[in-house]
């Protein structure tokens, strides 16, 4: 796929049929870190704007923690985990009632999605969730999605929006990813550093931030800085959508195409949405390791991984968790959803298909990772 130039990146998004929108806390929120109704009532007022003249708009939007804990009676943010999940339900409500009211005033629906990793790895969930947005923005409803902070436990939580949001602009097969924040574009250092200079464009996001300098979140209430956002913009470039990253008030001139922000190329051709997410949603319970045959196999890109062809397994998983294949060195070759839970596996290693049969019974004999769960590194 050749690079396309900024004007047709910025082109492409403006003449997206379906876009996909994430809002920082930090883009919703007064200094003090609470909730700002004006501040949403004037990104909901762009919204509706692209919504009206057509586009399917599904938002992403942080800022549950954020609605919460004022009411609750906090002068901050809370710090701990429980006390963040348990603000975060209580403000969750309060945000999507907002939402409702200002996106009511031009007619238009709201619907709330509440999402964990652990939720959409297996592919059941995946495609109850890919259906539901599916037919909200066939009705023209806007779904509103979040990390589903009251479940989501530390180890699976996607841990922030960005990458979440580059995983449903994949899972919707968006044409646009737009990230709002609070500063109006990425910049070569962090933007408090003095000389730091805005970039444009980003043709390639995968190779080419070698002289960009990023950090974590500049304010109190944003979680993951510009080093998430890039990782959003990587997810979606490798799954072929283009991505502007702006702050908050730009967001009407960057979905028209205008020069604002910083804007990412793809820089692949659509992959298959399913295999792409297995990829990138969930981190690996454990690891299969395979010998070197079995790693020629995964490699060429074709093959499932064979009991016959695994070494070792490590690690604690299900059938259907996400888990390394490794070669005997130790390189990731690929990840994978294994057929298998991980205290099923060690029995079957070095086994071919007939002896899986014969000795284990015949629902033993099937790939440890399947060709369609498999997703080279
Ligand atoms: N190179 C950079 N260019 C722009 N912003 C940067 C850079 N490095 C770090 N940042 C910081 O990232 C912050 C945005 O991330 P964050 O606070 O997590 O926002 P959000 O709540 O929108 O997710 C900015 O306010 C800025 O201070
Ligand atoms: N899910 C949390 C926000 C998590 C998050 O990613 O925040 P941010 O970095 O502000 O986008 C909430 O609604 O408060």
């Amino acid at each position: 796929m050749s690079t396309p130039s900024q004007a047709e990146v910025r082109q492409a998004i403006a003449g997206a049929g379906t876009i996909v929108v994430k809002v920082g806390s930090s883009s919703l929120t007064q200094p003090s870190g609470h909730l700002d109704p004006d501040k949403l009532d004037a990104l909901v007022t762009a919204l509706a704007h692209v919504r009206l003249m057509g586009a399917r708009v599904v938002l992403v939007s942080s800022g549950a923690i954020a609605a919460g804990f004022g009411p609750l009676g906090f002068d901050a943010r809370p710090s701990d985990v429980a006390t963040q999940q348990a603000t975060a339900a209580v403000g969750q409500g309060l945000l999507m009632a907002r939402y409702e009211t200002a996106f009511g005033r031009f007619g238009i629906h709201v619907g709330q999605i509440l999402i964990t990793a652990e939720d959409t790895i297996r592919a059941t969930q995946y495609r109850n969730v890919e259906r539901t947005l599916e037919r909200l923005l066939d009705l023209g409803v806007i779904p509103i999605i979040n990390e589903n902070d009251s479940l989501a436990s530390n180890e699976i939580r996607f841990g922030d929006n960005d990458r979440l949001s580059a995983l449903m602009a994949n899972l919707v097969r968006a044409d646009a990813l737009v990230l709002l924040t609070d500063v109006d574009a990425l910049y070569t250092a962090p933007p408090s550093q003095p000389g730091s200079k805005r970039v444009a464009y980003v043709p390639n996001v995968v190779d080419a931030l070698g002289d960009i300098q990023v950090s974590g979140s500049g304010s109190k209430v944003g979680t993951g800085g510009m080093v998430t956002k890039l990782e959003a913009a990587r997810v979606a470039a490798v799954s072929g959508i283009p991505t502007v990253l702006t702050c908050a008030a730009n967001a009407g001139p960057a979905m028209m195409g205008d020069p604002v922000g910083t804007v990412f190329a793809p820089v692949n051709a659509r992959g298959s949405a399913r295999r792409l997410w297995i990829g990138f949603a969930a981190d690996p319970r454990g690891t299969i390791v395979v010998d070197a045959g079995a790693a020629q196999a995964i490699r060429g890109g074709r093959a499932s991984l064979l009991a016959a062809g695994a070494l070792e397994v490590h690690g604690d998983f299900s059938a259907g968790d996400p888990v390394w294949v490794d070669s005997e060195s130790g390189e990731h070759l690929a990840r994978g959803l294994a057929g298998f839970d991980s205290e099923e596996i060690p029995q079957m290693l070095g086994r071919n298909t007939a002896q899986l049969k014969r000795f284990l019974g015949p629902q033993f004999a099937h790939p440890l990772v399947h060709r369609d769960n498999l997703v080279l590194v």
